[in-house]
């Protein structure tokens, strides 16, 4: 099991995130990462390497660019704004209004905003930079041939959409990390995501390709972020038709029922014709995650880890989500644990 990892994750340390009516300190902060890579190299992953200097190049291919340009110059257009404060959306473009990007950045930053529990600071762009890095060298160590890789991704990429950012995410990670796949010659491949909230950014990258099999297990959206997208009737367009599955769920879901649904998932996965598979490992399933309402104990991440294995194909697991409990550290490392069972 290769892990890859950069201390470039440091970088993102915003100071708030607007959360039930208030600036708290943020769900998704510095101290995740390192928990993560202790537990893993506690449990013995200790092949831990830092990502190569991948450009855009990828990205560009699933990002609208503009979108990319937006997040590396947004928080200097903030600061020559003369606004103080972390920036942060308030104004969106919602239904029956115009999609045009604003000049002013609050007018931008709002249109290219998910949600307003994502404060931009400076060295966020550089941090997701670093962590889509640690995916693309992720996707390479399998494109060389190997099974099994972790790439320790934070800031998270699962919420990012085509020309989207929010849930904490900027950059797809994993959603790169399969187009960079594809470009090294997989026909098809999966991204599965067992983050507890849907995978919205990875469904809109692909929604309307036929070459990428996206499944989300995840908290009902109707009581449950990212709200407005993760319903079972979301099945793909186009030439996605069919390469879409949602497995929204209820609160207090136990492992029974949930590994029922990866159960579905992977045998839609293996029917697709999926080459290898990107999963978006988010361990907010948690029993006791603070943001979260699954109930997932630490040894059911081990049980996970081995149904994922049972596929049968190359793994590269990318980092989403996991809150405010010790046990994200372990709860991951049982993954991997599970992986290579
Ligand atoms: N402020 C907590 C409420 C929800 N905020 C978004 C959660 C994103 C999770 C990403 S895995
Ligand atoms: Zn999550």
């Amino acid at each position: 099991m290769r892990v890859i990892y950069s201390e470039d994750h440091k970088l993102r340390d915003a100071k708030t995130e607007l959360h039930a009516g208030q600036l708290v300190t943020p769900f998704e902060a510095p101290f995740r990462a390192e928990w993560i890579l202790a537990a893993v190299k506690e449990a013995g992953f200790a092949d831990v390497v830092a990502p190569d200097a991948h450009g855009l190049e990828t990205a560009k291919k699933v990002h609208d660019p503009a979108y990319l340009d937006f997040l590396a110059t947004v928080w200097d257009r903030w600061v020559a704004a003369g606004f103080t404060g972390e920036a942060i959306a308030n104004s969106f473009p919602v239904r029956r209004t115009s999609q045009r990007v604003p000049d002013n950045i609050v007018g931008a930053i709002g249109h290219y905003a998910n949600a307003a529990d994502t404060s931009i600071t400076k060295g966020s762009y550089e941090a997701a930079i670093a962590s889509m890095r640690c995916a693309l060298t992720g996707a390479d160590w399998l494109g060389e041939g190997n099974r099994f890789a972790f790439a320790l991704c934070r800031p998270p990429g699962h919420h990012a959409g085509i020309d989207l950012f929010g849930g904490y995410c900027f950059i797809n990670n994993s959603g790169v990390a399969a187009q960079r796949l594809l470009d090294r010659g997989a026909k098809k491949v999966a991204v599965l995501d067992v983050d507890f909230h849907h995978g919205n950014g990875t469904q809109d990258l692909f929604y309307h390709r036929g070459d990428v099999f996206t499944a989300s297990l995840h908290g009902d959206p109707m009581q449950a972020f990212p709200y407005f997208l993760g319903h079972a009737d979301e099945e793909g367009e186009g030439a996605g038709t069919g390469a879409n599955r949602n497995y929204p769920m209820p609160p207090g879901t136990p492992w029974d029922v949930w590994s029922a649904a990866l159960a579905d998932a992977l045998v839609r996965i293996k029917a697709f014709g999926a080459e290898a598979i990107v999963v978006a490992l988010g361990v907010d399933t948690f029993e006791r995650d603070p943001i979260s309402f699954f109930s997932l104990t630490s040894d059911d991440f081990i049980r996970m880890g081995a149904m994922i294995a049972s596929a049968g194909l190359p793994v590269l697991a990318c980092m989403e989500g996991g809150y405010g409990v010790p046990e994200i550290g372990l709860n991951v490392a049982n993954v991997l644990k599970g992986l290579e069972a």
